[in-house]
């Protein structure tokens, strides 16, 4: 076989198909549009219908030389002599199918989990796989994990698949699968990636097959596929290079306003610590004005604070998240305790699963829990958790160590990493490290002083949007900004405070003079 090009995949389905059209209008239409190779999925034909549509279809593919794949059915496969099949873990084995189809056929196989995934490597015979669900879906309802395994989950599978790779030198391609349209494809590329291996394509059913003009649907995909949104591109280069006196200049010539979804304890101390630094603060849990203020607000930031989580509180960070990212607004998402209970380390998968967010700040206990779901947490190759060997508790790790889960943590997530302590530790990938000493311990008595360097950090990145809509921030030197000047004014609160009251006085007054005076 030659080489197949997964980019655009396309699954059938015949249930959905728009009544202004008919099923191989659709497919069609995306075969002329960009679909790149197409998976006929029937659940209901009989084997004559089965076969008479397959050929059907096959004179469409063959025309524009789209490799047709057949779903399950390895007889009408054979039967219309289609380039492949696709199996799923509850179908015909593949080591069966491939016996079948003889080795020069497309053989594709789906994967939910790492486990499955190991299993299609250890046998080596698949040519791709189909991981997911990403997301939540509507078109298919038996599936392992009906709310999506996200990119977390996608990553993790990649990571198998890079293992074999590196190994055997031998790739098996994959595609994403589950929930999958226009307003989540290049999000899905870019976080359903590792920095040396990468999805090869997309799979979608109800975006194209259920679109009015299917035509246009696979183009636009087709075209996000190729390009990389803007949004994107912009979100990080490091350098830490501009001075803080400037990173401040910025802040305040910008007046960023930094949305806080946080925390009942903190909410007054973050939005007095975001006005002494020159931002302004706006509280809100009210999901439906979220589009208005990203969209129409220039400098704006989003501090997701999971201080006092709720199920009604998740589905307001959810919809923040994907509100802001659809504007290409950066999100600081600040982990509070998520090493506390299992729930709280699961709601931080699903927020990091549900967008992109630019910095994730927190101690070191809350980026080592964050570190567990990253996919170097288990590598396949058998070294797990070689990076906490011999470590009983976190106060051991090593200032090695924890640098090294903040650098996994940022790679994974695509993020910069602020790792809080008595020495603090921005980190971008594996290049850039800014540790910032400072701050008092008096810090330590006031409640929200982890929290507001939250706010601190989304003000400084927030502030260089600087009246246009795109982001132009180098969120790692933003961030180190807003480390800096929050230990400057810590440190010198505490040279004139010897109790926390007057500490957290004097800390408002040490931010406002540092930024304005
Ligand atoms: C590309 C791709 N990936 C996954 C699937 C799902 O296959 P399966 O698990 O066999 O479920 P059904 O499609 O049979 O419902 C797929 N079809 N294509
Ligand atoms: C066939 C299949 N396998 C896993 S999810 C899925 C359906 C995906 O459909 P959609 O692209 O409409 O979410």
């Amino acid at each position: 076989m030659t080489s197949v090009d997964y980019s655009l995949y396309l699954v059938t389905d015949s249930t959905m198909i728009p009544e202004s059209s008919t099923f191989l209008k659709q497919v069609e239409d995306a075969i002329n549009n960009g679909a790149t190779l197409i998976q006929l999925r029937e659940k209901k034909l009989s084997t004559l219908e089965f076969i008479e549509r397959a050929n059907k279809v096959h004179e469409l593919t063959k025309k524009k030389g789209i490799p047709l794949i057949i779903n399950d059915r390895i007889d009408v496969a054979l039967a219309i002599d289609a380039e492949g099949v696709h199996v799923g873990q509850d179908d015909m084995p593949a080591s069966i199918a491939r016996k079948l189809l003889g080795p020069n056929k497309i053989l594709g196989v789906t994967c939910s989990n790492e486990k499955e995934a190991k299993v299609v490597v250890d046998e080596g015979i698949a040519d791709y796989v189909g991981l997911g669900t990403v997301y939540k879906t509507n078109t298919k309802k038996d599936v392992k994990d009906p709310e999506g395994t996200g990119p977390i989950g996608i990553r993790r599978m990649l990571q198998v698949l890079s293992q074999y790779q590196k190994k055997n030198g031998k790739k098996i391609y994959s595609v994403a699968i589950g929930g999958i349209n226009h307003s989540n494809a290049s999000k899905v590329l870019y976080q359903c990636s590792l920095p040396d291996y990468s999805l090869d394509g997309l799979a979608v059913v109800s975006c194209i097959m259920a679109n009015e003009n299917a035509a246009k649907a696979t183009s636009d995909l087709a075209e996000l596929i190729k390009s990389k949104p803007e949004w994107l591109k912009n979100i990080s280069t490091s350098s830490s290079e501009a001075k803080l006196e400037n990173k401040i200049k910025t802040l305040i010539e910008t007046k960023p306003l930094v949305h806080h979804i946080t925390n009942n304890v903190v909410k007054n101390f973050s939005a007095n610590v975001t006005l002494a630094i020159g931002a302004s603060p706006i509280m809100s849990e009210l999901a439906k004005e979220y589009e208005e203020f990203a969209s129409a607000i220039p400098s704006l930031a989003l501090l997701v604070n999971l201080g006092t989580p709720s199920n009604d509180l998740m589905d307001i960070f959810k919809h923040a998240i994907r509100v802001y990212n659809k504007y290409g607004k950066h999100i600081v998402f600040d982990p509070v305790a998520c090493g506390a209970s299992k729930e709280r380390l699961e709601s931080s998968r699903q927020l990091l699963n549900t967008g992109q967010i630019s910095v994730i700040k927190g101690n070191v206990g809350e980026i080592s829990s964050i570190w567990k779901l990253t996919s170097t947490y288990q590598k396949p190759s058998g070294d797990e958790k070689s990076l906490m060997q011999g470590v009983d508790s976190i106060a051991e790790l090593s200032e090695e160590q924890i640098v090294q889960i903040g650098r996994e943590v940022s790679i994974d997530f695509k993020v910069v990493v602020v790792i809080t302590g008595v020495t603090n530790y921005v980190i971008e990938g594996l290049d850039s490290l800014q540790k910032v000493k400072g701050g008092h311990p008096l810090m330590g008595y006031i409640t929200g002083t982890g929290c507001s360097l939250g706010s601190t950090i989304a003000a400084f990145v927030a502030a260089k949007a600087d009246g246009t809509s795109k982001p132009t921030v180098n969120i790692f030197d933003a961030a180190v900004g807003a480390v800096e000047l929050y230990n400057i004014a810590g440190f010198k609160a505490g040279e004139v405070s010897k109790t926390p009251g007057t500490f957290m006085t004097n800390f408002i007054d040490q931010l406002y003079s540092c930024t304005h005076i």
